[in-house]
Protein backbone atom coordinates (compact mmCIF):
# COMPACT_ATOMS: atom_id res chain seq x y z
CA UNK A 1 0.00 0.00 0.00
CA UNK A 2 0.94 3.65 0.15
CA UNK A 3 3.32 5.32 -2.35
CA UNK A 4 3.98 3.01 -4.96
CA UNK A 5 6.10 4.59 -7.60
CA UNK A 6 3.32 6.38 -9.59
CA UNK A 7 5.77 8.68 -11.69
CA UNK A 8 5.40 12.27 -10.24
CA UNK A 9 4.27 13.81 -13.01
CA UNK A 10 2.00 11.18 -14.47
CA UNK A 11 -1.64 11.69 -14.22
CA UNK A 12 -3.01 10.29 -11.42
CA UNK A 13 -6.36 11.54 -11.67
CA UNK A 14 -8.10 11.72 -15.16
CA UNK A 15 -11.58 12.89 -15.31
CA UNK A 16 -13.60 13.94 -18.75
CA UNK A 17 -16.65 15.55 -19.79
CA UNK A 18 -18.32 14.48 -16.71
CA UNK A 19 -21.95 15.31 -16.11
CA UNK A 20 -24.18 15.16 -13.10
CA UNK A 21 -27.78 16.32 -12.25
CA UNK A 22 -29.76 16.22 -9.32
CA UNK A 23 -33.77 16.15 -9.36
CA UNK A 24 -35.79 15.77 -11.62
CA UNK A 25 -38.26 17.83 -14.05
CA UNK A 26 -38.04 21.82 -13.66
CA UNK A 27 -36.28 21.35 -10.21
CA UNK A 28 -33.41 19.48 -12.01
CA UNK A 29 -29.92 20.92 -11.41
CA UNK A 30 -27.38 20.06 -13.36
CA UNK A 31 -24.41 20.33 -10.91
CA UNK A 32 -21.92 18.90 -13.28
CA UNK A 33 -22.24 20.07 -16.85
CA UNK A 34 -19.09 18.76 -19.00
CA UNK A 35 -16.35 19.14 -16.02
CA UNK A 36 -12.80 17.57 -17.32
CA UNK A 37 -9.45 17.47 -15.25
CA UNK A 38 -6.19 16.07 -14.71
CA UNK A 39 -3.83 15.52 -11.71
CA UNK A 40 -0.51 15.20 -11.42
CA UNK A 41 0.55 12.55 -9.35
CA UNK A 42 2.39 14.01 -6.53
CA UNK A 43 1.30 17.48 -6.82
CA UNK A 44 -0.64 19.54 -4.72
CA UNK A 45 -4.25 20.11 -6.72
CA UNK A 46 -7.07 22.46 -6.01
CA UNK A 47 -10.34 23.23 -7.07
CA UNK A 48 -11.52 26.38 -6.74
CA UNK A 49 -14.81 27.66 -6.99
CA UNK A 50 -17.91 29.89 -5.18
CA UNK A 51 -20.45 27.27 -3.26
CA UNK A 52 -22.46 25.10 -5.96
CA UNK A 53 -19.88 25.22 -8.40
CA UNK A 54 -19.81 21.34 -8.57
CA UNK A 55 -16.47 20.83 -6.32
CA UNK A 56 -18.13 18.30 -3.40
CA UNK A 57 -19.97 16.62 -6.37
CA UNK A 58 -16.77 16.09 -8.25
CA UNK A 59 -14.80 14.81 -5.03
CA UNK A 60 -18.05 12.49 -3.99
CA UNK A 61 -17.90 10.61 -7.58
CA UNK A 62 -14.29 10.66 -7.50
CA UNK A 63 -14.35 8.30 -4.41
CA UNK A 64 -17.01 6.08 -5.33
CA UNK A 65 -19.82 7.49 -3.52
CA UNK A 66 -21.70 8.90 -6.54
CA UNK A 67 -22.30 7.62 -9.96
CA UNK A 68 -21.92 10.56 -12.72
CA UNK A 69 -24.63 10.49 -15.39
CA UNK A 70 -21.79 10.19 -18.19
CA UNK A 71 -18.41 10.70 -18.73
CA UNK A 72 -14.92 9.07 -17.35
CA UNK A 73 -12.99 8.94 -14.23
CA UNK A 74 -9.89 7.66 -13.40
CA UNK A 75 -7.62 6.93 -10.46
CA UNK A 76 -4.34 5.75 -11.18
CA UNK A 77 -6.17 4.22 -14.43
CA UNK A 78 -8.72 2.19 -12.41
CA UNK A 79 -12.38 3.28 -12.99
CA UNK A 80 -14.57 3.76 -9.86
CA UNK A 81 -17.77 3.12 -11.53
CA UNK A 82 -16.26 -0.33 -12.21
CA UNK A 83 -13.73 -1.28 -9.41
CA UNK A 84 -15.06 0.84 -6.43
CA UNK A 85 -12.91 -1.31 -4.09
CA UNK A 86 -9.76 -0.93 -5.75
CA UNK A 87 -10.21 3.23 -6.00
CA UNK A 88 -11.27 3.31 -2.46
CA UNK A 89 -7.85 1.48 -1.08
CA UNK A 90 -5.84 4.02 -3.36
CA UNK A 91 -7.52 7.06 -2.45
CA UNK A 92 -8.52 8.46 0.87
CA UNK A 93 -11.73 10.82 0.96
CA UNK A 94 -12.20 13.69 4.09
CA UNK A 95 -15.00 14.86 3.69
CA UNK A 96 -16.54 18.47 4.61
CA UNK A 97 -18.68 17.17 7.77
CA UNK A 98 -17.74 13.77 9.17
CA UNK A 99 -20.08 12.93 12.41
CA UNK A 100 -17.69 11.83 15.19
CA UNK A 101 -18.67 9.62 17.73
CA UNK A 102 -18.25 11.80 21.34
CA UNK A 103 -18.17 9.16 23.61
CA UNK A 104 -14.66 7.13 22.12
CA UNK A 105 -11.73 8.53 22.52
CA UNK A 106 -9.87 9.45 19.60
CA UNK A 107 -7.44 6.59 19.50
CA UNK A 108 -10.52 4.24 20.00
CA UNK A 109 -12.14 6.00 17.02
CA UNK A 110 -8.89 5.71 14.57
CA UNK A 111 -8.51 1.86 15.75
CA UNK A 112 -12.11 0.98 14.92
CA UNK A 113 -11.98 2.95 11.41
CA UNK A 114 -8.66 0.71 11.11
CA UNK A 115 -10.92 -2.58 11.54
CA UNK A 116 -12.90 -1.42 8.92
CA UNK A 117 -10.22 -0.98 6.58
CA UNK A 118 -9.15 -5.08 7.70
CA UNK A 119 -5.40 -3.63 9.11
CA UNK A 120 -4.15 -6.05 11.90
CA UNK A 121 -3.68 -4.75 15.33
CA UNK A 122 0.38 -4.11 15.47
CA UNK A 123 -0.14 -2.43 11.86
CA UNK A 124 -2.86 -0.58 12.42
CA UNK A 125 -1.30 0.45 16.34
CA UNK A 126 2.04 1.50 14.91
CA UNK A 127 0.06 3.22 11.64
CA UNK A 128 -1.86 5.57 14.52
CA UNK A 129 1.30 6.26 16.08
CA UNK A 130 2.70 7.45 12.95
CA UNK A 131 -0.47 9.69 12.65
CA UNK A 132 -0.64 11.12 15.97
CA UNK A 133 3.01 12.05 15.65
CA UNK A 134 2.46 13.56 12.23
CA UNK A 135 -0.76 15.45 12.59
CA UNK A 136 0.21 16.70 16.38
CA UNK A 137 -2.54 14.68 18.24
CA UNK A 138 -0.50 13.27 21.36
CA UNK A 139 -1.87 15.41 23.84
CA UNK A 140 -5.96 14.64 23.09
CA UNK A 141 -5.37 11.56 21.49
CA UNK A 142 -6.60 9.30 24.58
CA UNK A 143 -9.44 11.93 24.89
CA UNK A 144 -13.17 11.57 24.18
CA UNK A 145 -14.15 13.28 20.71
CA UNK A 146 -16.78 15.14 22.63
CA UNK A 147 -14.20 17.41 24.82
CA UNK A 148 -12.13 18.49 21.03
CA UNK A 149 -12.22 22.21 19.13
CA UNK A 150 -12.99 22.19 15.31
CA UNK A 151 -9.15 21.98 14.85
CA UNK A 152 -8.67 19.03 16.45
CA UNK A 153 -11.88 16.96 15.15
CA UNK A 154 -10.50 17.94 11.18
CA UNK A 155 -6.81 16.51 12.35
CA UNK A 156 -8.90 13.17 13.03
CA UNK A 157 -10.58 13.44 10.15
CA UNK A 158 -7.57 13.51 8.41
CA UNK A 159 -5.76 10.50 10.22
CA UNK A 160 -9.45 8.56 9.47
CA UNK A 161 -8.41 9.25 6.06
CA UNK A 162 -5.25 8.84 5.64
CA UNK A 163 -5.00 4.98 7.88
CA UNK A 164 -4.68 3.01 4.80
CA UNK A 165 -1.71 5.11 3.82
CA UNK A 166 -3.85 6.20 0.51
CA UNK A 167 -1.09 7.30 -3.02
CA UNK A 168 -4.24 10.26 -3.77
CA UNK A 169 -5.88 12.12 -0.64
CA UNK A 170 -9.06 13.77 -0.95
CA UNK A 171 -10.18 16.35 1.24
CA UNK A 172 -13.25 18.75 1.09
CA UNK A 173 -13.00 22.23 1.90
CA UNK A 174 -10.52 21.14 4.62
CA UNK A 175 -10.33 24.22 6.73
CA UNK A 176 -13.72 25.36 6.56
CA UNK A 177 -14.32 27.48 9.58
CA UNK A 178 -11.04 27.13 11.33
CA UNK A 179 -8.95 29.54 13.52
CA UNK A 180 -5.68 30.37 11.36
CA UNK A 181 -3.83 28.29 13.31
CA UNK A 182 -5.46 25.29 12.77
CA UNK A 183 -5.87 26.53 9.08
CA UNK A 184 -1.77 26.48 9.36
CA UNK A 185 -0.98 23.10 10.74
CA UNK A 186 -3.48 21.61 8.35
CA UNK A 187 -1.81 23.39 5.63
CA UNK A 188 1.55 21.88 6.52
CA UNK A 189 0.72 18.53 7.17
CA UNK A 190 -0.86 18.56 3.66
CA UNK A 191 2.19 20.23 2.18
CA UNK A 192 4.70 17.50 4.42
CA UNK A 193 2.20 14.30 2.44
CA UNK A 194 2.61 16.22 -0.87
CA UNK A 195 6.96 16.15 0.10
CA UNK A 196 6.17 12.44 1.03
CA UNK A 197 4.66 11.58 -2.70
CA UNK A 198 1.03 11.76 -1.49
CA UNK A 199 -1.30 13.17 -4.35
CA UNK A 200 -3.61 15.67 -2.51
CA UNK A 201 -6.96 16.77 -4.20
CA UNK A 202 -8.57 19.79 -2.19
CA UNK A 203 -11.66 21.41 -2.56
CA UNK A 204 -11.72 25.28 -1.35
CA UNK A 205 -13.38 28.43 -1.91
CA UNK A 206 -11.20 30.39 -0.11
CA UNK A 207 -8.84 32.17 -2.96
CA UNK A 208 -5.61 32.44 -0.04
CA UNK A 209 -5.96 28.80 0.79
CA UNK A 210 -5.36 27.82 -2.85
CA UNK A 211 -2.95 30.25 -3.30
CA UNK A 212 -1.07 29.51 -1.14
CA UNK A 213 -0.76 25.42 -1.07
CA UNK A 214 -1.79 24.31 -4.37
CA UNK A 215 0.77 23.43 -7.32
CA UNK A 216 -1.80 23.41 -9.79
CA UNK A 217 -5.76 24.22 -9.42
CA UNK A 218 -8.94 24.36 -11.36
CA UNK A 219 -11.49 27.20 -11.16
CA UNK A 220 -15.11 25.55 -11.64
CA UNK A 221 -17.57 27.77 -12.60
CA UNK A 222 -21.23 26.34 -13.00
CA UNK A 223 -20.22 22.97 -13.28
CA UNK A 224 -17.29 23.19 -15.66
CA UNK A 225 -13.08 24.15 -15.22
CA UNK A 226 -13.35 27.63 -16.97
CA UNK A 227 -9.40 28.32 -16.03
CA UNK A 228 -6.55 25.73 -15.16
CA UNK A 229 -3.07 25.97 -13.73
CA UNK A 230 -0.48 26.93 -11.76
CA UNK A 231 -1.51 29.91 -9.76
CA UNK A 232 2.00 31.87 -11.36
CA UNK A 233 0.60 30.87 -14.72
CA UNK A 234 -3.19 31.87 -14.31
CA UNK A 235 -1.69 34.99 -12.67
CA UNK A 236 0.84 35.85 -15.78
CA UNK A 237 -1.77 35.17 -18.16
CA UNK A 238 -3.69 38.13 -17.10
CA UNK A 239 -0.28 40.34 -18.13
CA UNK A 240 1.74 41.93 -15.57
CA UNK A 241 1.46 43.73 -12.17
CA UNK A 242 -1.45 46.44 -11.32
CA UNK A 243 0.60 49.55 -10.56
CA UNK A 244 -0.91 52.69 -8.50
CA UNK A 245 1.02 55.61 -8.96
CA UNK A 246 0.66 59.22 -7.37
CA UNK A 247 2.80 61.70 -8.06
CA UNK A 248 1.69 63.92 -5.17
CA UNK A 249 -1.14 63.28 -2.59
CA UNK A 250 -3.69 65.38 -4.22
CA UNK A 251 -2.86 65.84 -8.16
CA UNK A 252 -5.23 67.73 -10.52
CA UNK A 253 -6.63 66.67 -14.29
CA UNK A 254 -3.93 68.07 -15.90
CA UNK A 255 -1.03 66.49 -13.95
CA UNK A 256 -2.36 63.62 -14.62
CA UNK A 257 -2.99 63.87 -18.03
CA UNK A 258 0.46 64.28 -18.39
CA UNK A 259 1.79 61.81 -16.33
CA UNK A 260 -0.47 59.52 -18.49
CA UNK A 261 1.23 60.76 -21.62
CA UNK A 262 4.16 59.99 -20.12
CA UNK A 263 3.48 56.33 -19.10
CA UNK A 264 1.85 55.55 -22.06
CA UNK A 265 5.18 56.18 -23.99
CA UNK A 266 6.75 54.05 -21.96
CA UNK A 267 7.97 49.86 -22.89
CA UNK A 268 6.13 47.45 -20.94
CA UNK A 269 3.49 49.89 -19.40
CA UNK A 270 -0.59 49.03 -20.63
CA UNK A 271 -3.77 50.10 -19.69
CA UNK A 272 -2.85 53.41 -17.85
CA UNK A 273 -6.07 54.78 -16.46
CA UNK A 274 -7.05 58.29 -14.06
CA UNK A 275 -8.82 57.76 -11.04
CA UNK A 276 -10.21 60.45 -10.27
CA UNK A 277 -11.83 59.65 -6.85
CA UNK A 278 -8.48 58.57 -5.76
CA UNK A 279 -6.76 62.22 -6.15
CA UNK A 280 -5.86 61.75 -9.41
CA UNK A 281 -3.85 58.65 -9.38
CA UNK A 282 -2.95 56.21 -11.84
CA UNK A 283 -3.58 52.73 -12.27
CA UNK A 284 -1.70 50.51 -15.22
CA UNK A 285 -0.52 47.55 -15.80
CA UNK A 286 3.40 46.73 -16.42
CA UNK A 287 4.95 43.43 -17.84
CA UNK A 288 8.05 43.10 -15.74
CA UNK A 289 9.83 43.77 -12.55
CA UNK A 290 12.41 46.37 -14.83
CA UNK A 291 9.28 48.40 -15.90
CA UNK A 292 8.89 50.02 -12.95
CA UNK A 293 12.73 51.10 -12.19
CA UNK A 294 12.53 52.40 -15.85
CA UNK A 295 9.49 54.06 -14.85
CA UNK A 296 10.97 55.85 -11.61
CA UNK A 297 13.86 57.03 -13.72
CA UNK A 298 11.59 58.29 -16.44
CA UNK A 299 9.32 60.45 -14.01
CA UNK A 300 12.98 61.82 -12.65
CA UNK A 301 13.91 62.87 -15.69
CA UNK A 302 10.38 64.92 -16.71
CA UNK A 303 10.47 66.36 -13.10
CA UNK A 304 7.87 64.55 -11.87
CA UNK A 305 7.74 63.87 -7.91
CA UNK A 306 6.14 60.37 -7.12
CA UNK A 307 4.28 60.38 -3.62
CA UNK A 308 3.04 56.64 -3.76
CA UNK A 309 3.49 54.08 -5.81
CA UNK A 310 2.36 50.44 -5.06
CA UNK A 311 2.76 47.43 -7.07
CA UNK A 312 0.89 44.15 -6.81
CA UNK A 313 0.85 41.19 -8.90
CA UNK A 314 -2.53 40.18 -10.06
CA UNK A 315 -4.35 37.71 -7.27
CA UNK A 316 -6.42 34.52 -8.34
CA UNK A 317 -9.92 37.05 -7.59
CA UNK A 318 -8.49 38.62 -10.55
CA UNK A 319 -7.75 35.67 -12.32
CA UNK A 320 -11.49 34.28 -11.58
CA UNK A 321 -13.23 38.13 -12.49
CA UNK A 322 -11.31 38.18 -15.75
CA UNK A 323 -12.66 34.33 -16.59
CA UNK A 324 -16.64 35.04 -15.09
CA UNK A 325 -17.08 38.86 -15.09
CA UNK A 326 -17.86 38.97 -11.33
CA UNK A 327 -15.85 38.34 -8.38
CA UNK A 328 -15.69 34.68 -6.12
CA UNK A 329 -17.26 36.72 -3.53
CA UNK A 330 -20.33 38.26 -5.33
CA UNK A 331 -20.44 34.80 -7.13
CA UNK A 332 -20.95 32.92 -3.02
CA UNK A 333 -23.47 35.59 -2.05
CA UNK A 334 -25.45 34.88 -6.04
CA UNK A 335 -26.42 31.10 -4.57
CA UNK A 336 -26.58 31.67 -1.08
CA UNK A 337 -30.26 32.73 -0.95
CA UNK A 338 -31.11 29.80 -3.46
CA UNK A 339 -29.65 26.34 -2.58
CA UNK A 340 -32.32 24.32 -0.44
CA UNK A 341 -29.52 22.55 2.25
CA UNK A 342 -31.88 19.97 4.19
CA UNK A 343 -33.29 19.30 0.54
CA UNK A 344 -29.79 18.09 -0.79
CA UNK A 345 -28.74 16.35 2.02
CA UNK A 346 -32.26 14.16 2.19
CA UNK A 347 -31.26 13.24 -1.25
CA UNK A 348 -27.63 12.71 -0.87
CA UNK A 349 -28.54 10.15 1.78
CA UNK A 350 -31.12 8.19 -1.28
N1 LIG B 1 -28.12 16.11 -3.15
C1 LIG B 1 -28.42 17.16 -3.93
N2 LIG B 1 -29.67 17.37 -4.34
C2 LIG B 1 -30.00 18.40 -5.13
N3 LIG B 1 -29.11 19.32 -5.58
C3 LIG B 1 -27.84 19.17 -5.17
C4 LIG B 1 -27.43 18.08 -4.33
N4 LIG B 1 -26.10 18.20 -4.09
C5 LIG B 1 -25.70 19.30 -4.77
N5 LIG B 1 -26.74 19.87 -5.42
C6 LIG B 1 -26.68 21.05 -6.28
O1 LIG B 1 -25.67 20.83 -7.25
C7 LIG B 1 -24.86 21.98 -7.44
C8 LIG B 1 -23.42 21.67 -7.12
O2 LIG B 1 -23.29 21.36 -5.74
P1 LIG B 1 -21.92 20.92 -5.04
O3 LIG B 1 -22.24 20.60 -3.61
O4 LIG B 1 -21.26 19.89 -5.85
O5 LIG B 1 -21.09 22.28 -5.14
P2 LIG B 1 -19.84 22.75 -4.28
O6 LIG B 1 -19.02 23.54 -5.21
O7 LIG B 1 -19.20 21.61 -3.62
O8 LIG B 1 -20.46 23.67 -3.18
P3 LIG B 1 -20.40 23.43 -1.58
O9 LIG B 1 -19.00 23.67 -1.19
O10 LIG B 1 -21.36 24.44 -1.06
O11 LIG B 1 -20.86 22.01 -1.35
C9 LIG B 1 -25.48 23.05 -6.56
O12 LIG B 1 -26.35 23.82 -7.34
C10 LIG B 1 -26.26 22.29 -5.53
O13 LIG B 1 -27.36 23.05 -5.11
Amino acid sequence: MGWDGQRRGALVIEIADLRKGYGTGPRRVQALDGLSLSVPAGSLYGLLGPNGAGKTTTLRILCTLLAPDQGSVRVAGVDPLTDPRAVRRLLGYVAQEVAIDKILTGRELLQLQGDLYHLKPAGRDRRIEELVALLGMADWIDRRCGTYSGGMRRRLDLASGLLHAPQVLVLDEPTVGLDIESRAAIWDVLRRLRDGGTTVLLSSHYLEEVDALADRLAILEAGRVIAEGTPSELKDALGGDRVTLRVREFSDAEEASRVQDLLRGCQGVRQVVVNRAQGYSLNLVVEHGGVVEQLRRQLAQADLPVFALAQSRPSLDDVYLQATGRTLMDAELAVAGIRDPKAERKQSMR
